[in-house]
């Protein structure tokens, strides 16, 4: 149902994956393989090998990779290999590695500043402090994915740590040159812009010059992905053109797109002639930038998902409908069975059924009773990254993924639907490399067909606070995002001085009928709210929540922009705007906010918000 990598048990390996399971846990290898080839599976198997038949305590073993899907897929499918000693063995973003480095070694950690600097002082550490060092010295076995993404500050990072590393630790590094995006998580430009030099060299290449780190390169060739001789083609034939460097020159990137025009399944589709609703739930289509996916997303009125920077975890509703006005300090597990028999059964239609829902709940706050601690509960549900057993994997309701390429790598799905991009220009020819490859991961994500289409270009923008927004119906009109994380809080949906207990009661009430159906919402500008929009179910139905001041202020920067600021402002209302279904926001409860919430949520912590993906057009009228 889900379009994702399934936790299914690969039963047979074939030699090549063999060796790489099973060689001994000291060895340092670079497993050089192209999708579809089992680096996840492998990676997974390897770590299983490792602590069940090789004696590596869990405990020392370590795996880093990139994004918490992959984390939590990892995670996922260990699970299935070697049941609950997968808990101990410490699997993380390379990000939450350096930050448990830092936090864990340095008594200023939080007080310290932005990104880059926090990095610079766990390589500092790393080379530097003694309780680090020995803390590195116990470390038994390190598994890096997806490693071909690793350069600048990152890849500064993992050399040291491999460096640091007792030189009887083993490494297993898995990583597929021909799907190496440097500037990963940038899905908002379609196009790279001359850093590709600023980076200095990827990981691979230092940790194959510097022999004394011991590594030897193993290749996977077989791919399981797909059986479709045309999708193999893409698989192997586009890969070594990809990966061949006498071929990057200019308008390298068009050749690519063309040759995966002439392998895919079916082509010449174009997208403002498709609709989302042709596809289902095994489908995913692919764009290379925001902007292309929230146009899609905003003219599909059925259910979808959005897979997209910006849009971060989003917990189940079901989470708020059984314990926004639950007070006690521990839940049993007979009193949960029958909150979810009468508020959930049959009403909503979460992922999983009551036994499944319990046994999350254990896992993120259980005691040794056997209840499940609330505090705690909300506790790790309030952080900014709760924990994976209770997110969602997608942003949205069931049906077809929309999303960008650089949200989908190392994923898969039954079919792709890939809309390429046209007419993109470069600066330079290493740029013009890297968007090649943001191609081929995106025309190597299916299983059983890839058909492909042209995107339209246009041009859309994007602020300083990551919103996209494009000008529309020759300029009359500016379409929007609306819907990001920051965008709707606790107490836009049950402030005291956004609404009375009963409005909110009453807006709480809708966001649970409507926790799994589209909804159209009109937004609404209020001025005894600084202008900010209210979220209403129609005109004169029910308002389920207020939109943050984030949006209003990004409103006025693109006035700014225009130079318009003083002669236009934003419009009183704005239509289209759609919820796919209801999402639960969690508070801590050391959170300040709760002192400006109604009850019963001020004392719950739960409550449910509309989870809005949105393009709609604002008309800025002109002040009179
Ligand atoms: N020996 C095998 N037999 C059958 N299926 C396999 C085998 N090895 C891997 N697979 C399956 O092939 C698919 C691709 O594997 P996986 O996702 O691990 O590839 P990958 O190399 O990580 O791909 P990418 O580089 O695109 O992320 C998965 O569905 C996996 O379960």
């Amino acid at each position: 149902m889900i379009a994702v990598k399934q936790a299914s048990v690969v039963t047979e390996w074939d030699a090549e994956q063999r060796q790489v399971i099973e060689t001994v846990a000291e060895a340092r290898i670079i497993v050089e393989a192209g999708p579809g080839t089992g680096k996840t599976a492998v990676a997974c198997a390897r770590l299983a090998y490792l602590t069940s038949a090789a004696d590596v305590e869990p405990s020392n073993t370590w795996m880093i990779s990139f994004t918490r899907t992959a984390v939590a897929e990892i995670r996922a499918r260990l699970h299935s290999y070697i049941g609950d000693a997968s808990f101990a063995i410490r699997i993380a973003t390379i990000d939450s590695h350096a930050w448990s480095i830092h936090s864990g070694h340095d008594p200023n950690a939080r007080l310290t500043g932005s990104y880059e600097e926090n990095i610079a002082r766990v390589i500092d550490l790393l080379k530097f402090d003694d309780d680090v060092a020995d803390e590195l010295s116990q470390v038994e076995h390190v598994v890096i994915d997806e490693a071909q993404d690793l350069v600048g500050q990152r890849a500064d990072l993992i050399e040291e740590l491999v460096k640091r590393l007792p030189s009887d630790c083993g490494v297993t590094v898995f990583a597929d040159e021909a799907q190496a995006i440097y500037g990963f998580s940038d899905d908002s430009l379609g196009h790279r812009s001359g850093d590709a030099a600023k980076l200095g060299e990827a990981l691979l290449e230092r940790l194959r010059a510097q022999r004394s780190l011991g590594f030897e390169t193993l290749i996977l060739k077989e791919i399981y992905r797909t059986s479709s001789p045309g999708l193999k083609k893409i698989f192997s034939d586009l890969r070594k053109d990809v990966l061949d460097k006498n071929r990057h020159r200019d308008g390298f990137h068009a050749e690519t797109a063309e040759r995966i025009r002439e392998l895919a399944d079916s082509k010449g589709l174009k997208w403002t002639q498709m609709k989302v609703a042709d596809f289902t739930s095994d489908d995913l289509l692919l764009f290379r930038t925001r902007g292309e996916v929230l146009m899609a997303a905003q003219f599909c009125d059925l259910p979808h998902r959005l897979r997209l920077s910006g849009y971060g975890a989003t917990l189940p509703a079901w989470l708020a409908i059984c314990f926004s006005d639950f007070v006690e300090p521990h839940v049993a597990e007979r009193h949960f069975l029958g909150l979810w028999a009468a508020r959930i059964e049959n009403k909503t239609a979460p992922h999983y059924g009551p036994a499944e829902a319990w046994q999350h709940l254990l896992r993120v706050a259980g005691r040794r009773d056997g209840s499940v601690d609330m505090q705690k509960l909300r506790k790790r549900l309030g952080q900014a990254r709760p924990p994976v057993e209770l997110t969602l994997p997608e942003y949205g309701l069931q049906g077809p993924i929309v999303g960008t390429i650089h949200a989908s790598k190392g994923r898969e799905a039954s079919n792709v639907v890939f809309l390429l991009p046209n007419g993109a220009e470069f600066e330079t020819v290493e740029d013009e490399a890297e968007e090649a490859r943001v191609l081929f991961v995106g025309a190597t994500r299916a299983r059983t067909s890839l058909i492909v289409g042209e995107s339209n270009a246009f041009r859309a923008s994007t602020l300083a606070s990551g919103r996209v927004h494009r000008s529309a119906r020759n300029g009359k009109s500016t379409m929007v995002e609306v819907g990001r994380d920051g965008d709707i809080t606790a107490r836009g949906l049950v402030g005291r001085s956004e609404f009375s207990a009963a409005d909110a009661k009453t807006g709480q009430a809708f966001l649970a009928k409507a926790a799994d159906v589209v909804t159209t919402y009109k937004l609404e500008a209020d001025p005894e709210l600084y202008w900010c929009y209210r979220i209403r179910v129609g005109d004169g139905g029910p308002c389920v929540g207020v939109i943050s001041r984030n949006l209003t202020f990004d409103l006025w920067e693109i006035l700014e922009k225009r130079k318009q600021r003083h002669s236009h402002k934003p419009p009183g209302y704005v239509n289209h705007v759609r919820g796919q279904g209801s999402a639960t926001i969690v508070l801590s409860p050391d959170d300040s906010d709760l002192e400006a919430l109604n009850e019963p949520w001020a004392t719950s912590g739960f409550m449910l918000a509309p989870r809005i993906t949105a393009f709609p057009s604002f008309f800025f009228f002109r002040r009179k």
